[in-house]
């Protein structure tokens, strides 16, 4: 730094740099957990993809969000809070659960993920109700068929407002809700093949923007959020069969997709749940920054 630099720049950079030297001194929150010795073969193929603790889903209403709550009960999570905007669907979705869990605790909350005042408020009930939390997966997302050229200003911000910062804004409560407790945790940002590739033919260019910025932000969060033992990944689906791509002659759309796709098909969104429990229990410790492509082999061409 030159000799004249402002003060006010030298001390920012002295507060910022140890915040981000690394680190090799042993941290419990990042050691390895191999599964105890006295283990059988059972236990520890189920000890490898255990889910423990409370989970919150964002996006909690929405198709592939329903299939990740069902599998990661099933995979051992003790309560689940739904957030989304639509309340009659998450409240429904939650009755739904309930019968096929009736042993943990399910709760349903009104939440919009660009309202950081009712995350924080939601981050705050789920852990009265549940306890702490220990996994965060993020569904919430909208996407819209416009061509850029005809694209509004309001149109490009809304969706960057709730596929990037709504992302961002609840990522960040919950990390800090998993710092306060110490324990660390999985957080999952949903991207998309269109965080990689353009969509075709489909003009999106403001949702393809929102998902490749997902990408940065897992890699920047797993970098700063590690020492706390919080691992951030991303997924990426390829076209699944939702809500999300019908509507807009997105319908006509799909011969095209699935031509281009080796399988010949979409995903049925059961066939995300498996990299996502990965993600989330013990067989995903070591990883962290990453994004796993679940689309079929779409991206090959
Ligand atoms: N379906 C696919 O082919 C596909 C492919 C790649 C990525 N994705 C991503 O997966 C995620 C889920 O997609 P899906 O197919 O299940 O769609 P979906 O429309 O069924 O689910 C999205 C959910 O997000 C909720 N939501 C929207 N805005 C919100 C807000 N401001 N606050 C809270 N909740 C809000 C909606 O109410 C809805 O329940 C999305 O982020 C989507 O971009 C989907
Ligand atoms: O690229 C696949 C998806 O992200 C998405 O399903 C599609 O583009 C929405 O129309």
């Amino acid at each position: 730094m030159a000799d004249d630099a402002p003060a006010d720049r030298a001390s920012l950079s002295s507060r910022q740099l140890p915040e981000m030297t690394l680190s090799t001194a042993s941290n419990p929150l990042t050691a390895p957990i191999p599964p105890p010795a006295n283990l059988s073969s059972t236990q520890r193929a189920e000890y490898r993809f255990q889910v423990k603790g409370n989970v919150i889903i964002t996006g909690g209403a929405g198709t592939l969000a329903l299939e990740a709550a069902r599998a990661l009960l099933e995979h051992g999570a003790s309560g689940l809070a739904l957030w989304d905007l639509n309340p009659d669907q998450s409240s429904a979705a939650m009755s739904a659960l309930h019968k096929s869990f009736p042993d943990r605790r399910i709760i349903a909350e009104a939440v919009d993920v660009r309202d950081e005042t009712s995350i924080a408020s939601a981050v705050a009930s789920a852990t009265t109700v549940l306890g702490p939390i220990s996994t965060l997966c993020c569904f919430a997302g909208v996407v819209g068929c416009t061509p850029a050229l005809s694209m509004a200003p309001s149109e490009w911000r809304r969706t960057h407002d709730i596929n990037l910062t709504g992302t961002f804004i609840c990522a960040q409560a919950v990390a800090r809700h998993m710092v306060e407790q110490g324990t660390g945790g999985s957080i999952v940002l949903t991207a998309s093949i269109s965080a990689h590739h353009t969509n075709f033919p489909q003009p999106q260019a403001a949702y393809n923007s929102s998902k490749t910025a997902l990408l940065s932000l897992c890699r920047s969060l797993a970098a700063e959020w590690a020492r706390y033992g919080i691992r951030v990944n991303t997924l990426s689906p390829g076209y699944m069969d939702t809500v999300l791509n019908e509507g807009e002659g997105l319908e006509r759309a799909r011969d095209m997709w699935n031509a281009r796709n080796p399988m010949g098909r979409m995903g049925d969104p059961w066939e995300l749940t498996g990299p996502l429990v990965m993600l989330c229990s013990n067989a995903g410790r070591y990883v962290n920054g990453a994004d796993i492509i679940v689309d079929g082999g779409a991206m090959v061409f």
